[in-house]
């Protein structure tokens, strides 16, 4: 009788064991199966699970670089009917300075790097050596000149050194893809001396101009514009440099001398968009190395103006080295547009640095950036990314997005995730 006993229990445990096999089984099946096969998630998006997660970045980050690209990538052959030079004055509003998307950005980049210039101007006040450039139609152009290689590494200060011509054009491009919109135009344009600008220029402009080792140069006049010893100089008579499209001239400026820091850290509600607006700058210049933003302009008049970002010429100086002290209105208040964060969020894992690439390949100067800078957005892009994730575990996402009315809105659901 006890050798039964011990039959029948010997042969439950083993009928235990069997049928827990069997119930499981399957699934270890199923979990061998998924290595390489995408599952749908309730989101629509797809997941690979452990051993295979190269595949899933490569497939996100493949995806999220396609649709940026295809959203932000401008056609500069784009044909668009009517006189183009209007259309940025029935773009402007107090919010934004162009649209999200249109064709006629493209034609207007376009239109800027090839019109005839009928008249060139010294540049109008601050510091720096410009031209203000009339072109065919009346429209009015900032043109900054090419002082350094895209290799160049500008040490020191983050703001010493004359500007960085591609700084500008980069800064507009990234602007758009930031969502902000608060950049006027700017292409890349080579302007012959001899050529189109000695006829054109205005007395004042034309006695700076100087020959040296058989080149073109000119000293122009602005404050650190000396004479010669501080001109710049073409290459023969070519000089490359960033176009900047003239604000409609009905939009006056105001100018602000006052940090953000001292004046309006208590008072959100009263300042309306301007603390985040501040932030998102802040954002925007951190990740172009821009420590010069001492003062900023807003439209007058215009209460709930957007902060105008001009001006992104001294960026790219040094990718080995990231300002920290330009991110102080991050850290130091711990809010960010919530619009802002999901397109920071969407862009991280290098996805900025491949959308940007591509955009600014139709730029008639591209390249406009060396490799080291492109990995250097990324990297910054990933330290923002880290300081606002420690802002919400200390403070909580409520206190640290802002949904104000003043958010740029979009045209697709690209930034509604
Ligand atoms: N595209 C533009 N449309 C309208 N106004 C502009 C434009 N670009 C520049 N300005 C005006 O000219 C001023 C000087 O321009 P900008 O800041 O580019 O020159 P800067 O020499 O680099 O000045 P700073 O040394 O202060 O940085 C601006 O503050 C603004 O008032
Ligand atoms: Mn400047």
């Amino acid at each position: 009788m006890r050798l039964k006993t011990r039959f029948i229990i010997l042969g439950v445990i083993f009928s235990v064991f069997f049928i827990s096999f069997k119930m499981i089984e399957p699934e270890l099946e199923g979990s061998r199966g998924s290595g390489h096969a995408p599952v749908d998630s309730d989101d629509g998006s797809q997941h690979y699970d452990g051993r295979s997660k190269d595949v899933f970045s490569d497939e996100k980050l493949k995806r999220s670089v396609e649709r940026y690209v295809n959203k932000y990538a401008v056609d500069w052959n784009v044909t668009v009917a009517g006189s183009l030079w209007n259309v940025p004055v029935q773009w402007i509003n107090a919010r934004e300075i162009h649209p999200e998307i249109a064709p006629e950005i493209g034609a207007l980049l376009h239109k800027l790097s090839m019109s005839k210039i009928v008249r060139a101007g010294l540049g109008h006040r601050g510091t720096q050596l410009k031209m203000t450039l009339i072109l065919d139609g009346g429209q009015r152009a900032v043109f900054k000149p090419k002082w350094y290689q895209i290799d160049d590494i500008v040490k020191g200060k983050p703001y010493d050194g004359p500007d960085r011509h591609n700084g500008e054009i980069v800064g507009f491009h990234l602007n758009r893809i930031l969502g902000y919109r608060r950049s006027p135009l700017v292409a890349g344009r080579v302007v012959d001396m001899e050529k189109e600008i000695k006829p054109v220029a205005d007395q004042s402009l034309l006695d700076t101009f100087y020959v040296k080792d058989g080149n073109v140069c000119f000293f122009g006049k602005c404050m650190y514009c000396k004479g010669p010893e501080t001109g710049v100089c073409g290459e023969g008579s070519l000089l490359e440099g960033a176009i900047v499209l003239w604000l409609p001239e009905k939009w006056k400026l105001k100018n602000w001398r006052h940090p953000w820091g001292r004046t309006y850290r208590n008072d959100i509600k009263a300042l309306g968009p301007r603390l985040m607006d501040i932030v998102d700058a802040a954002v925007f210049d951190y990740l172009i190395g821009n420590a010069d933003r001492h003062h900023y302009e807003t439209f007058k008049d215009q209460p709930d103006s957007i902060m105008v970002m001009l001006d992104s010429a001294k960026s790219f100086g040094n990718p080995y080295h990231d300002e920290e002290s330009i991110l102080a209105p991050l850290y130091q208040c711990c809010r960010l547009r919530k619009s802002t964060w999901i397109r920071l969020d969407q862009l991280r894992d290098g996805v900025l640095s491949r959308v940007l690439r591509q955009v600014l390949l139709h730029d008639p100067l591209s390249p406009l950036l060396a490799d080291a800078h492109y990995e250097a957005m990324d990297r910054r892009l990933k330290h923002i990314l880290s300081i606002v994730e420690e802002c919400t575990d200390k403070d909580g996402e409520l206190h640290v997005f802002v949904q104000d009315k003043y958010s740029p809105q979009y045209v697709d659901e690209l930034d509604h995730s």
